[in-house]
């Protein structure tokens, strides 16, 4: 790049869908920038809204009934602006994805190596012999057992694990400055996932990509990225880097998840006893309120007085913000001074 500016800048990024003659925001003011080689981790319960803002980096949605607005910049480009042929040369070129089910990302009917050889037929000017040689590199450099052989199967003969090293693969085949991975080891056992986490690490210790990680675990989040942006009813609430939030967590849904953690219970405070339970629920889109605090209706025992009117990000320590004052006065139901 060399020009100072971060990898992918995102700001005041909304992403509203059409629902009975509206527009609501799934995605709402997202600001955030991703640096190379550095692992971003963007995490929340479901329905925050992380899937919808990964796929609006990549250009996935329907103009008819979706709008929106604000700045993704890659390489001085708003990517908002782009046409489909354009961000059809961004996707697998610039920003390679990686999925949460390898298995319904991957074609049934194509082989590992004809589906690693599609995308570098479509970016690249490589011959038959080259994008052989490329498919064989890749199977080696995601570790799966027996390059050779891997190449020559359907998804459906693979294991779990060796589908999503292919889908790795396929997401690295053109060393893209960006992957974005939308929980990639959901529902794994706890050894494969680790293994995956260490495997996308590697590929951005070789590779040097920025990896944007989409993740409702923040056992993941601990275990590999750099920085976090925690993700609540479509707005980022909260973003530091890794350890700062982990030992001195702001807002108080960030808190909240982290003492709803077995592993975190028990090191944040050894005396806690039973795991904590958010109260209610993410609200739908339609039932956002359109003012105020988000999470304020989780939190009721905290007065409204504590709350922003339009909270805002506030840097409470270099690189650290945290969206509305109310984590200035927050204290677990129950807890006193
Ligand atoms: N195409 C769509 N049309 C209307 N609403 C949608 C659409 N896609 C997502 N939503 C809504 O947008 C909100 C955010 O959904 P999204 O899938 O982005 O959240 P998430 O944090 O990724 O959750 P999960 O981890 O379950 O995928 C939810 O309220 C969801 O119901």
């Amino acid at each position: 790049m060399g020009n100072g500016r971060p990898l992918l800048e995102i700001n005041a990024l909304h992403t509203a869908f059409h629902m009975q003659d509206n527009y609501y925001d799934a995605v709402d003011d997202v600001s955030f920038s991703l640096e190379k080689n550095e692992i971003l981790a963007i995490v929340g319960e479901s329905g925050c809204g992380k899937s919808t803002l990964a796929t609006t980096i990549v250009g996935l949605h329907n103009k008819v009934n979706t709008r929106i607005s604000g700045e993704i910049i890659y390489q001085n480009l708003n990517l908002i602006d782009l046409n489909e042929t354009l961000y059809n040369r961004i996707r697998g070129n610039d920003i390679g994805m990686v999925f949460q089910d390898p298995l319904s990302a991957l074609n049934p009917l194509m082989t590992v190596s004809e589906q690693i050889e599609e995308v570098l037929l479509y970016h690249s000017k490589m011959t038959k012999e080259e994008r052989e040689l490329r498919v064989c590199e890749l199977l080696t450099q995601v570790k799966v057992d027996d390059p050779n052989a891997t190449a020559a199967r359907y998804p459906h003969e693979l294991s779990w694990e060796a589908r999503q090293r292919v889908g790795i693969a396929i997401a690295i085949a053109c060393e893209p400055p960006i992957i974005i991975a939308d929980e990639p080891t959901t529902s794994l056992d706890v050894t494969v996932q680790a293994r995956i986490l260490d495997l996308l690490s590697e590929v951005r210790d070789e590779t040097g990509a920025g990896i944007i990680l989409i993740t409702h675990d923040l056992g993941v989040v601990a275990e590999i990225a750099d920085r976090v942006a925690v993700m609540y009813a479509g707005q980022i609430v909260e973003s530091a880097g890794v350890v700062d939030l982990f030992t001195d967590p702001k807002h108080p849904y960030t808190r909240s998840l982290l003492r709803s953690m077995p592993q975190m219970n028990e090191t944040c405070d050894p005396d806690a006893g039973e795991l904590y339970v958010i109260q209610g629920d993410v609200p739908s889109l339609q039932q956002l309120p359109k003012k105020g605090c988000r999470f304020a209706e989780r939190i009721p025992w905290v007065p409204f007085s504590a709350h922003e009117e339009s909270p805002k990000m506030h840097e409470v320590s270099k690189g650290h913000f945290v969206r509305c004052t109310c984590h200035e006065s927050f204290q677990f139901e129950g807890e006193s001074d």
